[in-house]
């Protein structure tokens, strides 16, 4: 049903519009389909927001859809969801390809070398679209959107073509990159003027919203404001097609309270995980999707530098690597895989015994419950990133110390380094800084660890995902 403008009389008055759902589509042996909740920052973030709105979300079940069948569309918790269907050609050119062979290396500091191809652009520009419409379908006149991510870049433009009447904001997960790389883009024009169609753009750091006003003004020869950009304050502003477009700096979190409530009844099972790797004198543990960016073959070469040093003591260290499995049909994903289990091996097979290897790799999800069972367990978080946007791991490690044990090793390339300066950085590109980071949070005397992990931990649970999604929405709606 329209109302007199056209617009759904009955839409949401604040829809979500983000790559996934915040939902797994399972498929059970017997065809049946079944929704779970994805366990995840923004969903616990803008549940609230969604609950006391008439509150959307528009995204991608995060499989294939099969040609001629509808998209099922269920409602959780009161969010109305409206899927967004993919074909495999679309999953192989949008996601796998544009997204995440263009886009994501780019983004990410070259790390990789960025695969510019004329049709993974033209299924960007397509299902793009295809998010545009449906969200325009979905909101009611005059409502919120918030548009996430590098996958959606073109959808505030887009949206604001279909539906002048929204206020729409944006906000990119991932680093936003300096002008000189953004500018490899052949599409870096369309690029800029889609994030343009949003009211307010949102980044995590002021790096990254500072880098997008430059690009305006070299791109799009925008006027934009010259002042530096404050985490939640000082906003810049461009110019733009007869329209102020508001720019900031707000760094995601996670839900510390919630997280710091679940690890502490872990307690029991992280005591368990101690005995069954044969109570190791240090636990070291990593936690990440397996990504290039993450910097895992980085701490894997550091242990191997530490041990053959005879700095660490391979007989009483235990290193646990949980990886989840991560766009897995990119090259360069493979390639990565290949090489991290080729290390594990070696580390393994070097230094380790038939009863004891070292190092302890598993490539599967983990249940939210065992993960925070090793965050309460592990001596030493590595969390080491060649670039990483924010990445909550690092948070949620601070949120489950609230026994104040443990120590945070956290790369200078990440977005959590901004506001973790307590934790021991380390520079990853630095081989003997990598070292001397990773032995002296293993081996400092626990007065210096303790005294660290306080203040980290009180910093993530003052500042958590309600405060960034509060203070965006805030600035969104010209509150702030
Ligand atoms: O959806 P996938 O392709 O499976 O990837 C998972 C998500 O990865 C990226 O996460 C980023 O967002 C985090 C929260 O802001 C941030 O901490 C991290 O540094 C980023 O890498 C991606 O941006 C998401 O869109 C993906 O869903
Ligand atoms: N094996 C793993 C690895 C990560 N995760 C979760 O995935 C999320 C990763 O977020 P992040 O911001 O650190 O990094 P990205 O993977 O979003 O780039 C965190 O909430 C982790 O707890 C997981 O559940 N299991």
């Amino acid at each position: 049903m329209s109302a007199p403008g056209g617009h759904p009389a009955a839409g949401a008055d604040f829809v979500v519009v983000a790559n996934r759902l915040p939902v797994d589509k399972r498929i059970l042996p017997d065809g049946t389909n079944i929704w779970k909740r994805a366990p995840g920052g923004l969903v616990t973030a803008l549940t609230p927001t969604l609950a006391t709105h008439s509150g959307a979300w528009v995204g991608w079940s995060g499989r294939p859809s099969t040609p001629g069948e509808p998209e099922d569309a269920p409602d959780i918790e009161g969010i109305d969801l409206h899927p967004v269907s993919l074909s495999a050609d679309e999953v192989a050119d949008y996601y796998e390809g544009f997204s995440n062979a263009t886009l994501w290396p780019l983004y990410h500091d070259l790390l990789v070398k960025p695969v510019f191809r004329h049709d993974w652009w033209d299924a960007y520009v397509r299902v793009n679209r295809r998010f545009a419409e449906k969200t325009s379908e979905a909101a009611a006149e005059g409502a919120t959107v918030w548009v996430h991510d590098y996958q959606l870049q073109l959808v505030p433009a887009m949206l604001r073509e279909l539906r002048p009447d929204l206020r729409i904001g944006f906000f990119l997960h991932i680093p936003f990159p300096p002008p000189e790389l953004f500018s490899q883009l052949p599409w870096r024009t369309e690029l800029a003027e889609g994030l343009l169609g949003a009211d307010l753009l949102g980044f995590h750091l002021p790096g990254g919203a500072e880098n997008f006003l430059t690009l305006a003004r070299r791109v799009l020869d925008a006027e934009t404001s010259r002042g530096p950009i404050g985490a939640r304050e000082c906003f810049g502003t461009v110019e733009y097609d007869g329209r102020t477009v508001t720019v900031g700096s707000f760094p995601i979190s996670i839900d510390s309270a919630n997280v710091a409530a679940e690890a502490a009844s872990a307690q029991e099972r992280a005591s368990q995980i101690r005995a069954e790797l044969g109570d190791p004198e240090v636990l070291l543990l990593g936690v990440d999707r397996l990504d290039y960016t993450k910097g895992i073959d980085i701490r894997l070469a550091g242990l191997e530098r530490l041990f053959a040093d005879g700095r660490l003591d391979p007989a009483k260290t235990v290193m646990v690597q949980l990886a989840s499995p991560s766009r897995e049909r990119v090259d360069s994903y493979i390639e990565i895989r290949n090489r991290i289990e080729q290390m594990v091996g070696h580390i393994n097979g070097k230094y380790g015994t038939v009863a004891r290897p070292p190092v302890r790799y598993l490539l599967q999800p983990v249940p939210r419950d065992e993960l925070l069972a090793y965050f309460r367990a592990a001596d030493v978080m590595l969390v080491t990133p060649l670039r990483d946007g924010m990445n909550l791991v690092a948070k949620e490690y601070l949120a489950s110390r609230d026994d104040l044990g443990g120590a945070l090793v956290l790369s200078e390339f990440t977005g959590a380094a901004a506001e973790l300066s307590e934790a021991y950085l380390l520079n990853p590109y630095d081989d003997s800084n990598v070292d001397d980071v990773i032995e002296a949070a293993a081996t400092d005397p626990a007065d210096d660890r303790r005294a660290r992990m306080r203040v980290l931990h009180d910093q993530v649970m003052t500042n958590d995902v309600e405060l960034w999604a509060g203070s965006f929405l805030r600035t969104l709606a010209g509150d702030a």
